[in-house]
């Protein structure tokens, strides 16, 4: 059975969409199109492509969405009434009442976007409940308690309701499979990863360029879409409709399907979707005990596999690695600084009047490799969060070559070149090693040197993790399972794979081992003779000693010394400020 699931999850999602739909299709005929078990399927599959969608906001997105139950009811109602009403096709009644499911999302998104977890819940159940009572107020339109009756299929408008049995459950089994397609392809692209690494950290991939609040709003768009859609398709499939069909419970059935599938998993939803129609119907023969019983197997279930039956999330990125691992070695040249790439103008940064920067300047060159030390709370990450964009400067300015990076997004400026460390790796623990890389790489068409010592400074450090880019399996892997170092080389790896101009490091070295850290220097040493401009946060001194050109020391958010490694242990201030030597 493992193997065979195994085998599956290896298919294309195209040929696994085909592959749904052909199954539905196939019980479909084994059981009759209008028995009761024909209904049933098609009601899992109708359920199963809501569930999907909620699966891309609230597994893939990580925003808690208790609201899907009002984007299938509006689906639902909008397909009705062009349907029943107005005699449209059922395919662009289908398409509408999608394309409604879509815009709510969006509308819904957009205000819900910038809202922690629990706003965002409590704004979605707001809405199902607002959703609920509309469908009885505007009984104009909706029929209100009565419903909508007549949902018939026809082929275009005011035509015939079409004569064949089969219309309606091929339809629900081809959309099954289109949209199970749809939401593999959603995972699989750069968005998807773009979403999942916002859910997962979202420093870390605003560091990378990614926005997190439009993968939220996107997420919530396309995740209303499918739950209309799926609204859609139920009501061809009961011909008839009344709110009763979308209690308030029915956003919580659909949460509890993706949760137990997995979420943010592929086949989760499917699962889901499956097991949380039919176990209910299977028990309806015990009346007395049926809840007692669904409710104890859903602990039980939930207790043995808390991620849910399909718990991996991590998706192949293809052909992510394929040019750090076909890329030939380049040759290093020698290291020169150039020209002066970032500069730090009068940096001052205050927290509540308490100044962490006052009055910070350097330059970083082209090339050039500077250590930015000092005691403990001197200011050094908030400089390098100055720098990337984390936090806007109280006063003074940061410019990268000619371009001021005061007042810039994180997001905004990491797209400009400037690529980060964190003290605790910020990386993806839903995410593959693959998808890291490709979620990093760059967007335009980089200096092909750079380019090509960046793929070896990738492969290089991979390696020093113990992990070879050559070995699909472990490239393909969540990173979750990883140990510290292995996460601090990926996310060196994934900094630089993005070919930046500037790489900021913070202690690096932290947690690594003798031969990791020279390891480590000399894959940085080689990334700056390739001209990236290069700025290492470290207490690690003897590493300082031997990478850096130049040491910039910080002390009490001012710059106390400035000047070449060798020289640091002959200054009195600094061995006072730094060392404790009075
Ligand atoms: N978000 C924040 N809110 C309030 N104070 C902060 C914040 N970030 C930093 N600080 C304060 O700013 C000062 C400098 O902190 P910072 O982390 O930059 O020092 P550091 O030199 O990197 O120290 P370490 O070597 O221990 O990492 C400290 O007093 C710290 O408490």
């Amino acid at each position: 059975m493992r193997a065979t699931i195994q085998k599956l999850r290896q298919l294309p999602a195209s040929l696994q969409g085909l592959l749904l739909t052909a199954v539905a299709l196939l019980v479909l005929l084994a059981s009759g199109p209008q028995s009761y078990n024909g209904y049933v399927i098609q009601l899992i599959c109708v359920y199963a492509v809501a569930a999907l969608g909620l699966n891309i906001t609230t597994g893939f997105a990580g925003a808690l969405s208790l609201g899907q139950g009002a984007a299938f009811a509006l689906g639902a109602y909008v397909t009705a009434v062009l349907a029943g009403t107005y005699e449209w096709p059922f395919w662009l009644a289908l398409l509408l009442g999608a394309v409604s499911g879509l815009v709510a999302g969006a509308a819904t998104g957009f205000p819900a976007g910038r809202l922690g977890v629990i706003g965002l819940a409590m704004i979605s159940l707001g809405l199902v409940l607002v959703v609920n009572d509309m469908l009885i107020q505007f009984r104009g339109v909706t029929g209100g308690m009565f419903g909508i009756s007549g949902i018939d299929a026809r082929l275009w408008f005011k035509s015939d309701p079409v004569d064949s049995l089969w219309v309606v459950p091929a339809a629900i089994a081809v959309v099954t499979g289109l949209c199970f397609w749809l939401h593999s392809r959603y995972r699989l692209s750069r968005l998807g990863q773009a979403t999942v690494a916002v859910r997962d950290e979202p420093i870390g991939a605003s560091a990378l360029g990614v926005s997190g609040y439009l993968t939220k709003v996107a997420a919530f768009a396309a995740g209303s879409a499918f739950a209309a859609l799926g609204g859609g398709l139920f009501a061809y499939l009961s011909a008839y409709i009344s709110p009763d069909a979308f209690s308030p419970n029915l956003s919580i059935l659909f949460l509890v399907m993706v949760v137990l599938g997995g979420s943010g998993s592929r086949l989760g939803p499917l699962a889901g979707a499956l097991i949380l129609v039919l176990v209910p119907l299977q028990l309806d023969e015990y009346p007395h005990v049926n809840t007692i019983v669904y409710g104890l197997l859903l602990i039980v279930l939930m207790r043995l596999r808390p991620r849910g039956l399909f718990s991996r999330s991590a998706a192949p990125a293809p052909k992510a690695l394929q040019h750090v691992t076909d890329a030939p070695a380049v040759p290093v040249p020698a290291r020169e600084s150039g020209e002066p790439v970032l500069t730090a103008h009068d940096v001052k940064r205050s927290f509540g009047g308490v100044y962490a920067l006052n009055g910070v300047s350097f330059t970083v060159h082209r090339g050039e490799i500077v250590g930015l030390i000092g005691p403990n709370g001197s200011g050094k990450t908030t400089m390098l969060n100055v720098v990337c964009g984390l936090y806007p400067p109280t006063s003074g300015r940061v410019v990268l070559q000619d371009t001021d990076l005061s007042g810039l997004s994180p997001e905004a400026i990491a797209r400009r070149g400037v690529a980060r460390t964190f003290q605790t790796p910020k990386t993806f623990p839903g995410m593959s090693i693959e998808e890291h890389l490709a979620l990093a790489a760059p967007a335009g068409e980089p200096d092909p040197e750079l380019l090509a010592a960046c793929r070896q400074a990738v492969r290089r450090l991979l390696e020093l993790g113990g992990l070879d880019p050559a070995d699909r399996a472990a490239m393909t892997r969540e990173s979750r399972a990883m140990s510290h170092g292995q996460l601090r080389f990926l996310e060196a790896a994934t900094a630089i794979s993005g070919c930046p101009r500037v790489l900021l490091l913070d202690e690096p070295a932290a947690g690594l081992s003798a031969s990791e850290i020279e390891g480590f220097e000399r894959v940085v040493a080689d990334v700056a003779a390739a001209g990236v401009a290069v700025v290492v946060v470290e207490h690690h001194l003897d590493m300082i000693g031997r990478l850096v050109d130049r040491v910039v020391v910080l002390d009490l958010g001012t710059v106390l010394w400035e000047g070449p490694p060798a020289e640091l242990h002959d200054v009195d201030s600094v061995r006072a400020a730094y060392m404790g030597v009075r």
